[in-house]
């Protein structure tokens, strides 16, 4: 893969089943990104050199995900001017709840934007967004990526109401 510019960080390779999503997301964008496996708790010496260095080797952003104590996305943002995208990972107790917590409460000064629990997609989507903000190309690629969501719900719309009603008329302008 060319030069990443995006950084996929998790606290274990258990976490990929769910971050995966987010590798997948920057694919269908032709995003280049790079994986690694860096916990807070477990490598904190490589943890804080990945993220002092991640600027400096021409990533732009930094999608972390962890699970249980997460302390990772933070810990990365506190060592990074780069934009740092959590992702609590759920584990087998408390639902995500306790990674929720751990990612989306930050001091002040030291923001991670925080997705939904396992929304591995979603950090990959903003993660892109980060990117086309300063990439007209990929910008208008992602106008068209929203204008095929709106196909989709649409035709989802078109479908519920024809199945409902027995008619494919516009539900809300009859
Ligand atoms: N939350 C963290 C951190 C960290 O935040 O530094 N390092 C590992 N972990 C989490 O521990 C869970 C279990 O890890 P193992 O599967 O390796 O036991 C994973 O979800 C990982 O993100």
């Amino acid at each position: 893969m060319s030069n990443p510019v995006i950084g996929i960080a998790m606290g274990s390779d258990s976490d990929w089943a769910v971050m995966e999503a987010a590798a997948q997301a920057l694919d269908e964008f032709e995003i280049p990104y790079e994986v690694n496996v860096l916990s807070a708790h477990r490598m904190p010496r490589e943890m804080i050199a990945y993220g002092e260095q991640a600027a400096g080797r021409g990533l732009k952003a930094i999608v972390a995900g962890a699970g249980g104590a997460a302390h990772l996305p933070g810990m990365l943002a506190s060592v990074t001017p780069l934009p740092v995208v959590g992702v609590p990972v759920p584990l087998k107790y408390l639902d995500g709840m306790d990674s929720l917590l751990s990612i989306v409460q930050m001091p002040a000064g030291i923001p991670v934007a925080t997705v939904s629990v396992a929304g591995a997609r979603n950090a990959g989507l903003l993660a892109a967004r980060i990117v086309a903000a300063s990439d007209p190309e990929l910008r208008t690629r992602m106008e068209e990526f929203l204008q095929d969501l709106n196909a989709q719900a649409t035709e989802k719309g078109k479908r519920l109401r024809a199945k409902v009603e027995g008619t494919d008329s516009f539900g809300f302008a009859r």
